[in-house]
């Protein structure tokens, strides 16, 4: 029986062929890009440490919409009812305050069996897993510094734990046969005017240096650095700036981190993605919307979601860059936050490639400019729900907000006992 879906489909797969573009060859990438999804949507960035300690670094999770994930067992439940929902490749993002153990352990002790459960789960789900050390919510960065710090022995404790992160990050990468993007976030800074900016970023680099000196198979693990403007008590002075980590990432070979909630209000990232492809290797996105700061609020299909994805597509940086989601809100369902963000940014990437770029730039390079903007907006118009749609349905997931009810099953039943 033909469905409303399948009429839709041969409708638009004819409408994309009049502009030469293959929806079955767009389908087909589409399934070759993962999205790495961040374990800390679904619990307000808590982690299973258990000591009690309140989120600090100058990020804020705001919002207590009941059910939060209290142990791995209940996160890795929660995501694989996200994951039912989201069609095509995923990976999962952990930080080290993801780990399980029924002792305290600490952070520069680490090891790879404290994330073994997390590693058999995503081997059953055929999934690939990133990670990053957690330099926050810890006494010893309760100052506000960690590996820029100015007393010794406490840069010690956090290039171990970096460190350690390392071999942790590996151990994904060697167990999966994907390798695990490993990301180094600190929220070193300072509140007010500081004088000796220098020292500051001297030491950050020197403890970076540390941190990736052990050679690790890239086949296994990449290092990525990721810059911000500013957190909430560290106004005045970030270490850890963009140009800082723009030059560390070059010189250094590392990945580069861009946070879309890490810039001036005005700055993207989509615009900073060819500068940054000149120079380094990898890129790691996190993709996140920033609401008048660096808020994390859940992924929109809005216009910088969408330039993100074309810069992906058009310049065909498919091995080059990573694509990992960023936002925490305890505001509303933790479960359909990660369902809408983590669909909105595929749905960006499967416009993107329903995109008649070939025809677009060949208007550019003729200076055509007015058919350009012409093209550009009425190809916005174009069927690509459709295709979404069959891309869905061809993954077992629901096309429309079917979705939702599964969340709200979920909430009755599971989450409003928590
Ligand atoms: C928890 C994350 O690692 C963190 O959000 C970091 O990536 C960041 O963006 C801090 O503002
Ligand atoms: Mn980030």
């Amino acid at each position: 029986m033909t469905t409303s879906i399948d009429q839709a489909w041969n409708l638009a797969k004819a409408r994309y062929a009049e502009f030469d573009v293959d929806v079955e060859s767009a389908l087909k990438l589409l399934d070759t890009l993962p999205v790495s999804m961040h374990c800390w949507q679904g619990d307000d960035v808590a982690g299973f440490e258990n000591t009690g300690g309140a989120l600090t670094g100058g990020i804020q999770a705001t919002g207590n919409y009941p059910g939060k994930a209290r142990n791995a067992a209940e996160l890795r439940s929660d995501l694989e009812q996200a994951l039912a929902l989201i069609p095509g490749p995923k990976r999962l993002n952990l930080h080290a305050i993801y780990l399980e153990s029924d002792t305290a352990v600490e952070r520069n002790e680490i090891e790879p069996k404290h994330f073994a459960n997390w590693v058999e789960w995503a081997r059953q789900k055929g999934m690939g897993l990133d990670f990053n050390p957690s330099c926050f919510s810890h006494p010893l960065s309760a100052d506000g510094f960690t590996l820029s710090h100015a007393n010794p022995e406490i840069r010690k404790f956090w290039i171990e734990h970096c460190q350690a992160s390392r071999r942790i990050s590996a151990y994904f990468g060697r167990e999966l046969g994907t390798a695990s993007v490993m990301n180094i976030w600190v929220p070193d800074g300072m509140k007010d005017l500081t004088v000796d900016r220098f020292a500051f970023r001297e030491r950050l680099m020197t403890a970076l240096d540390e941190v990736i000196s052990e050679k690790i198979d890239e086949k296994y693990h990449l290092d990525a650095v990721e810059s911000k403007l500013f957190g909430i008590g560290a106004e005045s002075f970030t270490v850890g700036s963009n140009e800082f980590y723009l030059g560390y990432a070059t010189t250094r070979k590392t990945a580069l981190c861009l946070d879309a909630g890490h810039f001036h209000p005005t700055e993207v990232i989509s615009d900073k993605i060819s500068t940054a492809m000149l120079y380094v290797q990898h890129l790691l996105l996190h993709v996140s919307r920033p609401v008048r700061w660096d808020s994390d609020h859940v992924v929109l299909l809005d216009d910088e979601t969408q330039a993100i994805a074309h810069e992906i597509i058009r310049n065909r940086l498919f091995d080059r860059v990573h694509i990992g989601l960023d936002f925490f809100d305890a505001s509303i369902n933790r479960i359909a936050a990660w369902v809408i963000g983590t669909r909105n940014m595929k749905k960006a990437l499967l416009r993107a490639l329903l995109e008649p770029t070939d025809m677009l730039r060949k208007l550019e390079a003729d200076g055509d400019y007015t058919a350009r903007l012409a093209m550009l907006e009425e190809q916005k118009s174009l069927p690509w729900q459709a295709v979404w749609e069959t891309y869905c349905q061809r993954h077992n997931v629901p096309a429309g907000s079917e979705w939702l009810q599964t969340v709200r099953q979920y909430e009755q039943s599971v989450l409003s006992k928590r």
